[in-house]
């Protein structure tokens, strides 16, 4: 379970938000709203160790993520809204040197499999910077596929999606919930994920 206690975070010296406090257990999708620049994708990084928070304390298991370090990281799967992939390499590497970082040895055959359910059969090959900005997208996200982490947390997962991987991802998503499996994520897009309750947190 991942417990919040008074989180506050800034960017240089402007505050972002104080006193925050939630928990995320198993099972359990949340979103975090808030107009332009209210500080969601940073508290995703924060809770993500990218960033530090100016005061409060983020839990995992029962233990401070400080302390947890690369433990802690091993559970955690982060997509955020900037692609973490690399131009020149296909979709198949992109997705077996990510897969290698977060300690999974992914098969060929594995990787090409999850590639064709995100819909890129035919494109595993070509340097992903030919494809199209929503056929990168499905490539970043192609790394739900073939994490193992309970912890995910989605820096606007929809973002240039089609209709069709938009249902994808909101698949996934249910999939993993009914793993036990926990969420938080950010979208300005609706995202509705079948008999699962949508919990929020409003930055404000
Ligand atoms: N590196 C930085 N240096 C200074 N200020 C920053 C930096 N990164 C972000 N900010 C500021 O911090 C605030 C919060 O940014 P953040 O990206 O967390 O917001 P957001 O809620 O995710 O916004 P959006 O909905 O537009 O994606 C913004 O005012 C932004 O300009």
């Amino acid at each position: 379970m991942l417990e919040v206690s008074n989180l506050a975070c800034s960017r240089g010296d402007h505050p972002l938000f104080t006193d925050l406090s939630f928990t995320l257990e198993a099972g359990e999708l949340l979103q975090v709203q808030g107009e332009n620049g209210k500080g969601k994708t940073s508290l995703l990084r924060t809770l993500c160790g990218f960033m530090q928070p100016v005061a409060g304390e983020i839990r995992w298991r029962g233990e401070n993520v400080e302390e947890l370090d690369e433990d802690y990281f091993a559970e955690l799967l982060y997509l955020g809204h900037h692609n973490a992939i690399k131009d020149e390499l296909n979709a198949l590497e992109n997705l077996q040197i990510s897969a290698g970082l977060a300690g999974i040895e992914l098969g060929e055959k594995e990787a090409v499999a999850a590639l064709r359910r995100m819909g890129l059969k035919g494109r595993e090959h070509l340097p992903v910077k030919v494809l199209s900005q929503g056929q990168r997208r499905r490539a970043a996200l192609a790394r739900m596929l073939v994490s193992d982490a309970p912890l995910w947390v989605l820096d606007e997962p929809l973002t240039a999606l089609d209709v069709g991987a938009v249902g994808l991802i909101q698949e996934l998503l249910g999939e993993h919930l009914a793993r036990d499996g926990m969420v938080i994520f950010t979208t300005h897009q609706p995202l509705v994920v079948e008999g699962v309750e949508l919990r929020r947190l409003v930055l404000s």
